[in-house]
């Protein structure tokens, strides 16, 4: 089933926002996620949503005021960049009737079933008086014998339209994909026009009859600044000028946007006649900025730090997510553990400190945690070796962090046949120096550890509870790591997963994407069935997991399964790895995958046939949704594209065949806001 994400836009409404978030939640189709983009209110919004009791309710806070289309723009991407398939986007006022998402979707059903292409659906829209507001254009463009089109499917109940407003739209995923966001840069009004206006240039958008919503805004009418009432936003005129002959001089013919300057340069001769100056000054200055204003719209999986803001995400509380309080344990040798402390004080320990920060997940973690409001201390193998007991210690003692998470560990199957002790070394014995010195500091450990803990014979996803099994030696030293930490331990988590890949570092992805460059037929296992999983959602998770953790002191410990949805062979993840850099202009011709048995490809470390783990118990003890390795694939590929040098390809050592020993070097890690350290920090 398509996975729908209502975002609601707020600033500064909190109440009329709660009357919104019930209307979303009393629908008769449930959304599987509510995301609220708070545009920096600080009035008691982010106090209101934290006790929230809408289901799936997620809440981002801006750290400044990005004006509508900043914040819509963050709220698309957020909603695309979590997986959505449709995106129902409204203003904090606007209260949709039960049905109103059903009927959207019900529409959208019939326009496929007419096999009718579309770019987004529109509610209709009242005011409490019953009077239509918002009242989209209709699409005016013509049949093959000139009449307009726009009635032709009148009979399901809905009509072609084109600029449109937020008030209760739902967009579909592949608008996004294909036209990117909203224009930040606009600041306020015609961002919803010239959005409404891009997606649908070849794919009209449609209003649908049956789906209805209230629309309690202020002021009714058009905007106008001789009528403006209020006068905190006269000087943001300026934004509408400059915003509607941007629109104009895109969208529409030049003797549009000859008239508006025309019409704008009259008032403001009018406004001096009547010597209304400051607004005269607005309109001039709305003016000016529209002769080089020429934003270009942002891809749908940029970041919102792109907005040149920072994001908080807020935990509201949840019922079916709130933890029972344990008594700490043992405090003997504390050092700043969220755990003792009483949750006003918790909240300054967000400290974490991320051993592996070259890695794959490690760099996304420290990457990504400053935006959720976490600081990361990301140690790398030269700043902090953990098989070396000492330094560990050192490590907490320096940082003081809230809790650890391992994301190093000797990942080279290969070598590890041969290089026994090396491995044991890093993933048992390196681990089990990370759960000492955790143990000794009073705070809790997460950690990373792999499917390869299993066989591989199993015929259903491994579960928690199944007995490992490893018949690897990297997989015995990942069950080794496992268990030095539940022996020592008591809060601890352990998250497995399997096939990690990632726009950085040495994994599958990148190995396919470097062969596609030197030949044109690449041999791949079709016998061997996992689940890939995208590096930077498993930092994700354990990021989530953190907040939660320094939220209420305590998480649900132990072991889970996380991975990405939906099993595949190799050889097939490799098909859709060139069919996306295909199409991502990323290479020119895909290579044929051969598909092939695993005896035909002959490595040093056995490879589980069946590397499929069950993923609910994390889901259902946290929410935690795997994501579909093709979307999430789609992602990858995208921003491997944007990158402007040739993608990075294994280290040689990984890649077991000789027809690709070449490796590009990477362009050097950016720093990102968190602290990173390379050498002793
Ligand atoms: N990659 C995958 O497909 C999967 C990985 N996992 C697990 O997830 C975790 C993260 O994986 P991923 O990010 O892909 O791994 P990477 O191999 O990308 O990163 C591991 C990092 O650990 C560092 N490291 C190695 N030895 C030490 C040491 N003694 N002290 C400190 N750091 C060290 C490595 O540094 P250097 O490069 O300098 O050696 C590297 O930066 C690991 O535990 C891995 O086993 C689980 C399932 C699948
Ligand atoms: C490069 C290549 C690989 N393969 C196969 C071999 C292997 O079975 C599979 C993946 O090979 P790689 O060497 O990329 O990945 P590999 O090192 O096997 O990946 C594993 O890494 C460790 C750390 C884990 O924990 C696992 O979950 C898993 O992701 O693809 C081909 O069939 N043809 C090829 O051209």
């Amino acid at each position: 089933m398509d996975k729908i994400y209502a975002v609601v836009l707020s600033y500064k409404r909190k109440d009329l926002l709660k009357r919104c978030l019930d209307g979303i939640g009393a629908q008769s189709r449930p959304c599987d996620a509510v995301i609220v983009v708070d545009n920096a209110s600080n009035d008691g919004t982010e106090e209101m949503l934290l006790e929230s009791n809408i289901a799936n309710l997620k809440v981002y806070v801006l750290s400044q005021n990005t004006g509508a289309s900043g914040g819509f723009s963050a709220g698309f991407r957020i909603a695309y960049q979590q997986g959505a398939d449709f995106v129902w986007m409204m203003d904090d006022d606007v209260i949709p009737e039960p049905d109103a998402l059903e009927q959207l979707l019900e529409a959208d059903q019939r326009l496929a079933e007419r096999k009718q292409p579309r770019a987004f659906l529109l509610s209709m829209a009242f005011t409490e008086a019953g009077l239509l507001t918002n009242v989209p254009r209709i699409d005016e463009r013509t049949n093959a014998i000139d009449y307009e089109n726009w009635p032709t499917l009148l009979d399901i109940g809905v009509v072609p339209v084109r600029p449109a407003t937020y008030v209760s739209i739902l967009v579909p995923r592949k608008s996004l994909a294909q036209h990117g966001l909203p224009l930040a840069p606009m600041f306020m009004w015609g961002d919803d026009t010239e959005f409404t206006l891009r997606i649908s240039q070849h794919t009209p958008g449609y209003l649908v009859a049956a789906s209805r919503v209230l629309h309690l805004r202020r002021a009714s009418g058009t905007i106008d600044i001789l009528r403006e009432p209020d006068p905190s936003r006269i000087a943001l005129h300026r934004h509408l000028v400059r915003n509607e002959i941007f629109v104009a001089r895109r969208y529409f013919r030049k003797r549009r946007v000859v008239g508006l300057y025309t019409s704008r340069l009259n008032l403001v001769a009018a406004m001096l006649l009547r010597g209304q100056f400051a607004k005269a000054r607005i309109i001039l200055s709305g003016l000016v900025e529209s002769l080089s204003f020429s934003p270009s719209a942002e891809s749908a999986d940029a970041p919102v730090e792109a907005l040149g803001v920072t994001v908080r995400e807020l935990l509201p509380k949840r019922s079916d997510l709130a933890s029972e309080a344990t008594s700490p344990p043992d405090a003997a040798h504390s050092v700043d553990s969220c755990a003792e402390k009483p949750a006003e004080e918790r909240q300054s320990n967000l400290r974490i400190l991320v051993c592996g920060a070259e890695g794959q997940v490690g760099y996304c973690l420290i990457n990504q945690a400053a935006s959720f409001g976490l600081e990361a201390i990301g140690l790398s193998r030269q700043a902090l070796d953990i098989t070396n007991a000492e330094q560990v210690c050192e490590a907490i003692d320096r940082h003081k962090p809230a809790l650890i998470i391992n994301a190093a560990a000797y990942t080279n199957l290969d070598h590890a046949e041969a290089e026994v002790a090396q491995a044991q070394a890093v993933n048992r014995d390196g681990v089990a120096n990370l759960a000492a010195a955790a143990r000794q500091f009073n705070i809790p450990l997460f950690h990373l550890s792999s499917e390869y803990v299993f066989s591989g014979d199993a015929d259903k996803p491994y579960r928690e509870t199944d007995q490992p099994t490893p018949n690897s030696v990297y997989g015995s030293t990942r069950r080794a790591g496992e268990v030095a930490i539940s022996q020592t331990l008591d809060r601890y988590l352990i998250l497995r997963t399997s096939w990690i890949y990632g726009e950085r570092g040495n994994n599958f992805v990148k190995t396919m994407l470097n062969l596609s460059n030197k030949t044109e037929e690449v041999s791949v296992v079709s016998d061997q069935i996992g689940c890939p999983t995208r590096a930077r959602s498993v930092a994700r998770v354990l990021i989530e997991l953190a907040l939660r953790y320094c939220r209420d002191g305590d998480l649900e410990w132990g072991l889970y399964h996380y991975s990405g949805a939906s099993p595949c062979s190799w050889a097939e993840f490799a098909t859709q790895i060139f069919q996306e850099a295909e199409s991502a202009g990323l290479i020119d011709t895909a290579p044929r995958v051969l598909p092939v048995p695993s005896s035909s490809l002959p490595r040093a470390a056995m490879r589980p046939a069946w590397s499929v783990l069950d993923c609910s118990l994390i889901e259902e003890t946290f929410g935690i949704r795997p994501k579909h390795w093709r979307d999430e694939l789609r992602h990858v590929i995208r921003r491997i594209s944007d990158m402007p040098v040739v993608p990075f390809g294994p280290s040689p050592s990984r890649v077991p065949f000789r027809a690709y020993p070449f490796c590009i070097k990477e362009r050097p890690a950016q720093l990102s806001t968190s602290r990173r350290s390379v050498a002793g920090d």
